[in-house]
C-alpha cells in the first residue's frame, strides 16, 4: 500500500507538490496523469526517498520513507523512462547483473530471471540489448522493475513512443502484475492508452489531485465538461444501415458497414446502444475515441478546478 499524507515540495516559493493526500491499496493500478509540470515526477522522488518532502509524509506498507529510505529502497521497483541497459549484454545477462546488486543468490536468481523473462516475452531471445527494439526494451525494463521482488512498482511514462502492440504487451504485463497482489502507481501526461488497465486514476494539477475515480466514471462524466464535440467509434458484429440517433453531426461509416466513427454534439452512447438493439444488431464496441479523452483530460488541466 501507498500513502501520502498532506504531502509539500516547494521550490523557490512555487508548491510543486501542495499538500497531497492519497492511498493506493494494494492490488491497484493507480494512474497518476497530470500535464508537464503537474508535480508527478517530484511527488515520485519524494516516494522513491530521492528527494525530502518540506512536510508531510510518504509510506509504503506503513513504513515512512524518508525515515527508512534503505528499507523502502528493497521494496520498490522504480522504471524511469529510459532504462539503462549495458548494451552488449543479452537480456538475462542484464539481469542478472542487476539481481547481484541487490544480493540475489546465485540459485534463486536462475529461476527468478526465468519466470521474469517469460512474464515480459522475451524468453530465449538470445540477442545483445543494443539490437532490441523500443518495445523490448520497455519490457525487459519491467523485469528489471521487478528483479528484487517489490510489493510496490513505479513506472514513469511507460508508454512513451510505443507501437499499438507494445502498448498491448503492456497492458498484458501490467495487468500480470496487479493480479500477483503488487500494487502498481504509473504516471503519465498522456495515459489515454494506458487508463484502461488502471483500477483507479488521479489526474494531478498544480500540485494536487484535481480528480479521482475509475476510469469508467472519468468517462461517464465527460458529458458534464460541454465539450463542443465528441467523437465516438462504434463496431458491430454484423453490417448496420444508417443511424438516425439526434446528436449525430458527422457519421463515417466503414465499407463492411460494420464500423462507423461518429462526430455528436453530446455523449449519445447509451442512444447508439439502444438503437442498434432495437435493429437487433449486436454492438461489439460503443467507445469514446481517444482525442475526445484527451480533449476531456486538457479541459481539466485548463480549468484546474474539481470535477464537476
Ligand atoms: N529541481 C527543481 N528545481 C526547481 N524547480 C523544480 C525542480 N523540480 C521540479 N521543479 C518545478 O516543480 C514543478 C513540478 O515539476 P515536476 O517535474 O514534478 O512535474 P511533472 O508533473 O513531473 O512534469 P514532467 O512530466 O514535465 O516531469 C514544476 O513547476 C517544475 O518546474
Amino acid at each position: 500500500m501507498i500513502e501520502f499524507r498532506d504531502l509539500v515540495k516547494t521550490y523557490n516559493g512555487v508548491n510543486a507538490v501542495d499538500g497531497l493526500s492519497l492511498t493506493i491499496n494494494d492490488g491497484e493500478i493507480y494512474g497518476l496523469l497530470g500535464p508537464n509540470g503537474a508535480g508527478k515526477s517530484t511527488t515520485i522522488l519524494m516516494l522513491c526517498g530521492l528527494i525530502q518532502p518540506d512536510s508531510g509524509e510518504c509510506l509504503i506498507n506503513g513504513v515512512e520513507v524518508s525515515k527508512n529510505p534503505i528499507e523502502v529502497k528493497r521494496n520498490i521497483g522504480y522504471m524511469p523512462e529510459d532504462v539503462g541497459f549495458y548494451q552488449n549484454m543479452s537480456a538475462a545477462q542484464n539481469l542478472d547483473f542487476f539481481a547481484r546488486l541487490f544480493g540475489i543468490t546465485a540459485d534463486e536468481r536462475g529461476a527468478r530471471i526465468d519466470s521474469l523473462l517469460e512474464l515480459v516475452g522475451l524468453s530465449g531471445v538470445e540477442k545483445k540489448v543494443g539490437g532490441f527494439s523500443k518495445g523490448m526494451r520497455q519490457r525487459l525494463g519491467i523485469a528489471k522493475t521487478l528483479i528484487n521482488d517489490p510489493d510496490v512498482i513505479i513506472l514513469d511514462e511507460p508508454t512513451a513512443n510505443l507501437d499499438p502492440q507494445g502498448v498491448a504487451d503492456y497492458r498484458r504485463i501490467i495487468r500480470q502484475i496487479s493480479e500477483s497482489g503488487k500494487t502498481v502507481l504509473v504516471s503519465s501526461h498522456i495515459l489515454s492508452e494506458v487508463s484502461k488497465v488502471c483500477t483507479k486514476i488521479g489526474i494531478m494539477c498544480r500540485g494536487k489531485i484535481v480528480h479521482e475515480g475509475s476510469w469508467d466514471n472519468f468517462t461517464d462524466s465527460i458529458n458534464s465538461l460541454k465539450l463542443p464535440e465528441l467523437r465516438i467509434n462504434v463496431e458491430t458484429t454484423t453490417p448496420m444501415g444508417e443511424l438516425t440517433v439526434p446528436g449525430i453531426i458527422e457519421a463515417d461509416y466503414s465499407s463492411d458497414r460494420k464500423k462507423v466513427k461518429i462526430i455528436s454534439s453530446s455523449d449519445i452512447r447509451a442512444e447508439i446502444a439502444e438503437e442498434l438493439f432495437s435493429l437487433k444488431i449486436i454492438p461489439r464496441e460503443i467507445a469514446l475515441d481517444s482525442t475526445t479523452v484527451e480533449d476531456a483530460i486538457l479541459s481539466f488541466y485548463n480549468s484546474g478546478e474539481a470535477m464537476p
